[in-house]
């Protein structure tokens, strides 16, 4: 019970609609209007006018799950599942021949036997040139010791662990981690899936080659692998928010149980919207009655007031496809339980992992937008800054604006090359990581949570922000003026509480707060979530508002104008040049100088102020972090 009650508050109003709102509700409606109109005989003889038709709704189901769907042969509205073996023969005819014309690829999933004979299901995957491919992101999180590093060495590299690390030991990045065996740092590993969904990762002398993962796959699976130890919180949090994830795999030791950091990270991942599922570990050395004890514990959590989720047993490959089919739209958290010494169940994970779709749909025909999460200089190459793409294209030779600085403002910058999982390509679409190198930017120019966006966009950044939280842990009270790091997106910066709609906040309070940088302005948009986080004090919320740093600019160029001014009175009336102390009259004024309140607030509607600075809705578009 005493787990149930640590939940209470992770809820958001999202998740108890169960993240419907990442969908776009237009598409789905106009999917289940078109193939509620099909019948379940409708592949068997249909004339051109049907063959259209059904060629239409594949088009449309494969373009909304971005390249891939899964297609039932067998069922239809009102009728019960079931076909005949030469209606079945006949339909799946009809389905490959519309395949080929829409340069699909058909791969049988599951057969199954009904009272009216079978139904089959299908997965339909764009086949892509060798250079593209899709792309889905998987936040890693767990306790210490979960075995995730190991988790990600077997299923990348595809050798099983001896139970002492060795699987790990093709991971870890820094010396400190060889010796410790704790990861310290964000880490991206790869798992690429054909168009049949078979592994492509092929180890040569025990390394990886990503650029040929990436040409033989249609589909990569980018693990971003997070640190399991409370002192790495901050990178946790920072990989949760500013890589966007599309799903969170939770790791479990089955013998240590739910402990240390397992419900921090579920609660982040709850928090932010990332829908989870869990791997058990270690099953191979967990005595049974210890297993079944943590199963309980973690169904019972799953399930309580906080996490409302529907936990799901994985046991077999029809598990797998019901998961993955209904993981993305439905509160359901599927559970595997796995070995990485034995490999027990590891096939029902890949199956399941080659299965899943992207979750956020982003708009390619908006001005792009990319937020930067890493900086580096790579000889002869320059500035390289990577990221991920949040909206729009960006291609080779590109001029964006690259922002804001410590003044808040952009500057032009154009794009000499790109990289996507290190392999060359000319473009990037929306929902996709990759690094670019920059002609004539300095590393220096750059921190991470800065952005990369057309100009079309007349990016504003702001100093300060109104956002709706709930405080999830604080050992006292927070009041105004309590200074504590935001995460939103890739932006990490601290900031001050300046009013809020109560006096004291304390954990499982809510309050409308307004927010101030400390340090630089950002670029941030409302409907964003954000992680407040000092300590073990936490908070979760969402930006509700954008006070944009118009303010603080004209209150910069004004000043500037001012001292301009002053200098060429100066210079008129004091020839020789001498500084001079300001008039008592001036430097009352100065004291009292207040900088004026703006008119132009973006709400979270998308409207905008006089000067029109966020493009309406754009915000619905970002992926959720
Ligand atoms: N017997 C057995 N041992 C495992 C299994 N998975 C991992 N281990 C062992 O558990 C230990 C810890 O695994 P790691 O992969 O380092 O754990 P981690 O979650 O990545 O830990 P951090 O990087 O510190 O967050 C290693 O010695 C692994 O060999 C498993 O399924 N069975």
């Amino acid at each position: 019970m005493a787990a149930a009650m640590d939940f209470e508050g992770f809820s958001s109003p999202e998740m108890e609609n169960g993240g419907d709102n990442l969908f776009s509700p237009d598409n789905d409606e106009i999917d289940m209007e078109m193939t509620s109109m099909l019948s379940k005989h409708s592949m068997v003889s249909p004339n051109n006018e049907e063959y259209d038709y059904l060629t239409e709704i594949i088009k449309t189901r494969t373009d909304e799950g971005q390249g891939e769907t899964i297609y039932e042969v067998g069922t239809g509205e009102g009728d019960k599942p079931g076909l005949k073996e030469d209606d079945m023969k006949a339909s799946v005819a009809t389905l490959t021949s519309i395949c080929e014309s829409l340069d699909l690829q058909c791969v049988l999933l599951r057969e199954r036997a009904v009272e009216e004979g079978k139904v089959c299901e299908y997965l339909l995957r764009q086949k892509l040139e060798s250079s593209d491919f899709m792309e889905i992101r998987v936040a890693v999180v767990g306790n210490v010791d979960a075995g995730k590093s190991t988790l990600l060495g077997v299923l990348t590299h595809g050798d099983l662990d001896n139970g002492r690390g060795i699987a790990r030991q093709k991971l870890f990045r820094h010396k400190h981690e060889m010796e410790t065996g704790r990861t310290s740092s964000v880490g991206n590993d790869i798992l690429g899936f054909d168009s049949t969904g078979n592994v492509v990762n092929k180890p040569d002398h025990g390394h990886l080659d990503w650029i040929k993962i990436c040409e033989a796959s249609a589909k990569v699976v980018t693990f971003i692998d997070l640190a399991g130890h409370e002192k790495y919180l901050k990178t946790t949090v920072f990989g949760m928010t500013g890589h966007a994830p599309d799903f969170a795999m939770l790791m479990i030791g089955a013998n240590a149980g739910i402990i240390g950091m397992t419900k921090e990270h579920l609660g982040l991942a709850l928090a932010l919207n990332v829908p989870v599922f869990v791997v058990v570990t270690k099953i191979d050395m967990c005595p049974p009655n210890v297993l079944q004890d943590t199963l309980k514990l973690l169904q019972r959590i799953l399930k309580s007031q906080g996490c409302r989720k529907i936990p799901v047993m994985v046991q077999t490959k029809d598990d797998v496809i019901c998961s993955a089919t209904n993981f993305t739209s439905e509160r359901m958290c599927p559970i595997f339980q796995v070995s990485n010494v034995t490999g027990e169940n590891l096939e029902l994970l890949k199956m399941f992992l080659n299965l899943l779709s992207t979750r956020v749909k982003c708009n390619l025909s908006k001005p792009a937008e990319f937020q930067i999460d890493d900086t580096f200089s790579v000889p002869g190459v320059g500035t390289v800054v990577s990221g991920t793409l949040l909206q729009g294209n960006i291609r080779l030779n590109d001029n964006l604006l690259l922002g804001p600085d410590a003044l808040g403002q952009f500057q032009p910058m154009v794009i000499k090359s790109i990289h996507r999982k290190r392999m060359p390509v000319k473009e990037v679409r929306g929902g996709q990581t990759a690094s670019f190198a920059l002609k004539k930017i300095k590393r220096s120019a750059i921190r991470k949570g800065m952005v990369m966006v057309s100009p079309k966009l007349e990016p504003k950044a702001c100093w300060e922000f109104e956002g709706e939280i709930l405080v999830l842990h604080h050992p006292t009270t927070i009041s105004v003026r309590y200074q504590a790091m935001v995460h939103v997106g890739s932006v990490r910066q601290t900031a001050t509480i300046l009013n809020m709609t109560e006096e004291h906040l304390r954990t499982g309070d809510k309050a409308h707060v307004r927010f101030r940088f400390i340090k630089n302005p950002e670029y941030i948009k409302p409907d964003m979530k954000m992680v407040f986080r000092e300590g073990r004090t936490k908070a979760v919320g969402t930006i509700v508002k954008l006070h944009p740093h118009v303010c603080a600019v004209a209150q910069n160029t004004r000043q500037q104008r001012a001292a301009k001014k002053a200098q060429e009175h100066k210079h008129h009336v004091n020839p020789q040049n001498e500084p001079q102390k300001p008039s008592k009259r001036n430097r009352r004024i100065r004291k009292s100088y207040q900088p004026p309140t703006l008119p132009n607030e973006v709400t979270t509607n998308g409207t905008t102020g006089t000067n029109g600075e966020v493009a309406s809705n754009s915000a619905t578009n970002m992926s959720v972090t």
